[in-house]
């Protein structure tokens, strides 16, 4: 038999039936990175013109996946996205502490496609017993908010507080997205290492209301930088570059819905079309 060795990769997410974000997103950009991309699902989120919703998958449904997952061998790096209730953190902290490969763990805890935030017990353990095991972790204003006692970001110095305080519980490289809700002409985000501090910027895309996906789409591909060897600075930039092309070429689904879901082949496309 021929040996492929793709490089291989796992998301622990949930699935998003309009594909900007979740499961879906995050294969797009294993692609796109030339990564063979293996899932674990945790739920199934619907989004409608008017709410945003979340079904869990069985905690046993997902110990299944999580045992075939450990047949694999040599995975190359592992992002952890939605996860739903506290039976379901626990079963992938047990999970992720038995891997030596680079963690990214996206804090979906707030989402812009509707009113979904998790309770307070689940994020105290989330905070405590997950982010800890993660080489990097990449929460939005709102998630670096829950996660931390700062009720304000509106400018750098606020970002520098919020990361600081998630680094002070064990989490080595903090990179907050201001994204579009912080004010600005630039979308600016901070990652915070024992380094020090650095700031990302690219111009922000105004052309839409909302952007679906971008946040998975953006933890996918650092994940998928550091399975493909590349530094943690790399891997930064080159997944703000890559989401950027992602909501740059984003794909208007319906006029019902608000936003457009982004698209991971956007920067292969723009090549393509130049
Ligand atoms: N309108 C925009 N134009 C350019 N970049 C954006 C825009 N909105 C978000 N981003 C960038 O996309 C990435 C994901 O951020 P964000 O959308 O805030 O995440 P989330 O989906 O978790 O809320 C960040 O690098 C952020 O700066
Ligand atoms: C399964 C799932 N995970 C995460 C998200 C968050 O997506 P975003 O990248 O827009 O933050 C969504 C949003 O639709 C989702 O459906």
């Amino acid at each position: 038999m021929i040996k492929n060795q793709t490089p291989k990769i796992l998301t622990i997410a949930g699935s998003d039936s309009l594909a900007g974000g979740g499961v879906q997103a995050d294969l797009a950009t294993f692609n796109e990175y030339g990564l063979f991309g293996l899932t674990a699902i945790t739920s199934i989120a619907t989004i409608t013109a008017t709410d945003f919703k979340v079904f869990p998958v069985d905690t046993d449904v997902l110990a299944r996946q999580l045992d075939s997952i450990r047949l694999v061998d040599q995975l190359a790096a592992v992002k952890v996205g939605l996860l739903v209730n506290l039976d379901q953190v626990k079963l992938v902290v047990e999970f992720l502490k038995q891997l030596t490969i680079p963690i990214v763990i996206d804090p979906v805890l707030a989402v812009k496609e509707g009113d979904y935030q998790q309770q307070q017990v689940f994020i105290d353990f989330y905070r405590t017993n997950l982010l800890p095991l993660a080489d990097i972790i990449t929460p939005n204003i709102s998630e670096a908010q829950l996660l931390t006692n700062v009720t304000t970001i509106n400018n750098k110095a606020d970002l520098i507080a919020v990361n600081q305080q998630l680094q002070a519980l064990g989490i080595t490289n903090v990179f907050t997205k201001g994204g579009q809700r912080l004010a600005g002409k630039m979308a600016l985000d901070l990652w915070s290492s024992p380094d020090g501090n650095r700031f990302f910027e690219k111009p922000k895309l105004d052309f839409l209301a909302d952007v679906n996906g971008s946040g998975c789409t953006l933890s996918a591909a650092i994940a998928a930088g550091l399975a493909r060897g590349l530094t943690m600075e790399q891997a930064l930039k080159r997944a703000k570059d890559f989401v950027w092309a992602a909501i740059n070429h984003s794909v208007t689904l319906g006029d019902q819905l608000t936003g457009n879901s982004v698209w991971p082949a956007g920067q292969r496309w723009e090549n393509k079309i130049q």
